[in-house]
């Protein structure tokens, strides 16, 4: 992977919120770099800072101390034309604009080289066209956004930031209340987005399984951990996905899934042998909820009862005592064992 442009960096920066002479911080001694490029996943459990930090990044809250530079330059000293020129920011809102077209939601992006009253040139008009074809929405331009789905919604407030023509996009959640489906459409569109129109993309999400797939880097938020920043796959084999919910130890991450799952508490103990490891998983995900912990054939004793599951219709049970049962199916083991 090439080392590609830095959009955004912020050094030593403190968040929070300032009312009066009170001051409460959310976070301090952040640093981070965005990349062109690149899609990066913002995760965080609740309250811990996501919508905080991107507030600051798009200049809508100041940081309370630190530096924070976009394109090279201290944030601060942007006019509010240069930013709406260098920043997209896509808010999660379902109830917005519903009397205007697609067309001309997308095109309010144009704004700041248009101005609010101007009119759209042809260079304008292709822009918009281009970036609803990108979002694949183009079939849908005449239709007014009250008659679009969350997900279509998306995409259209996504084509608008894309007119914007900004080399940095921030999203809030953008796949909140989107089914799984428009999930996946939704960050594989960013991320095609920030590969091929070359922007630095950064949106915060609670959408992990979908995040570790596609986010080229991860930005790791915790209240006791602050900002941890890296390539996906170095966070994750480092084992820093587990910093993300550190206050609560009962939750882990599973390596070997990409996901979070209440830990086993196991009071019982069982030898599994599966045919192969997607029946392992599902038979050990079975066994876990019963509070079983499973070994592996390894840990083969008499003392210990043994599954042997060939099939999900063919299940062994063998007891402590030696005597073995066939089971046909999972309902039929758990209610047995
Ligand atoms: N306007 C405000 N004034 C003071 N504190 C605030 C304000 N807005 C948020 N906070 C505090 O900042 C902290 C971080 O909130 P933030 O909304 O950034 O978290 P988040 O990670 O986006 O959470 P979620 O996943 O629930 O949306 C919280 O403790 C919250 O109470």
């Amino acid at each position: 992977m090439r080392q590609s442009e830095i959009v955004v960096e912020g050094k030593n920066l403190t968040l929070g919120y300032r009312v009066g002479k009170k001051r409460t911080e959310v976070h301090t001694g952040l640093n981070f770099q965005l990349f062109r490029g690149e899609l990066t996943c913002l995760l965080g459990a609740n309250g811990a800072g996501k919508s905080t930090l991107l507030r600051t990044l798009a200049a809508a809250q100041p940081p309370l101390s630190g530096n924070l530079y976009l394109l090279g330059r201290d944030l601060s000293t942007y006019s509010e034309r240069e930013l709406s020129r260098t920043i997209g920011v896509v808010l999660t809102d379902r109830t917005q604009a519903g009397g205007l077209t697609v067309y001309e939601l997308v095109a309010l992006g144009r704004q700041p080289y248009t101005g609010f009253f101007g009119r759209l040139n042809k260079e304008d008009k292709q822009l918009v066209e281009h970036a609803l074809q990108a979002v694949e929405i183009a079939h849908k331009a005449r239709c007014y956004m009250a008659e679009l789905s969350d997900g279509e919604r998306q995409k259209v407030m996504i084509a608008k930031a894309l007119v914007q023509e900004c080399p940095l996009i921030l999203l809030d959640e953008p796949t909140a209340f989107l089914d799984v489906v428009s999930r996946i459409e939704i960050m594989n569109l960013l991320h095609r987005l920030a590969v091929e129109e070359n922007r630095a993309i950064l949106l915060s999400t609670h959408d992990i399984e979908q995040a570790l797939v596609l986010a080229d880097r991860l930005w790791l938020l915790s209240s006791q951990g602050g900002l941890e920043c890296g390539v996906t796959e170095d966070l994750i084999l480092g084992n820093r996905m587990d910093t993300l919910f550190r206050e609560r130890p009962h939750i882990k991450f599973d390596l070997m899934h990409g996901g979070f799952s209440p830990e086993v508490s196991g009071e019982k103990f069982i030898v599994l042998k599966a045919e192969n490891e997607i029946l392992r998983h599902w038979t050990q995900n079975a066994l876990n909820r019963h509070h079983y912990f499973c070994l592996d054939a390894s840990a083969l004793n008499q003392k210990l009862p043994l599954l042997e599951v060939r099939s999900s219709n063919l299940l062994f049970y063998t007891e402590v005592n030696g005597q073995t049962v066939c089971y046909t199916s999972f309902q039929h083991l758990l209610e047995n064992i």
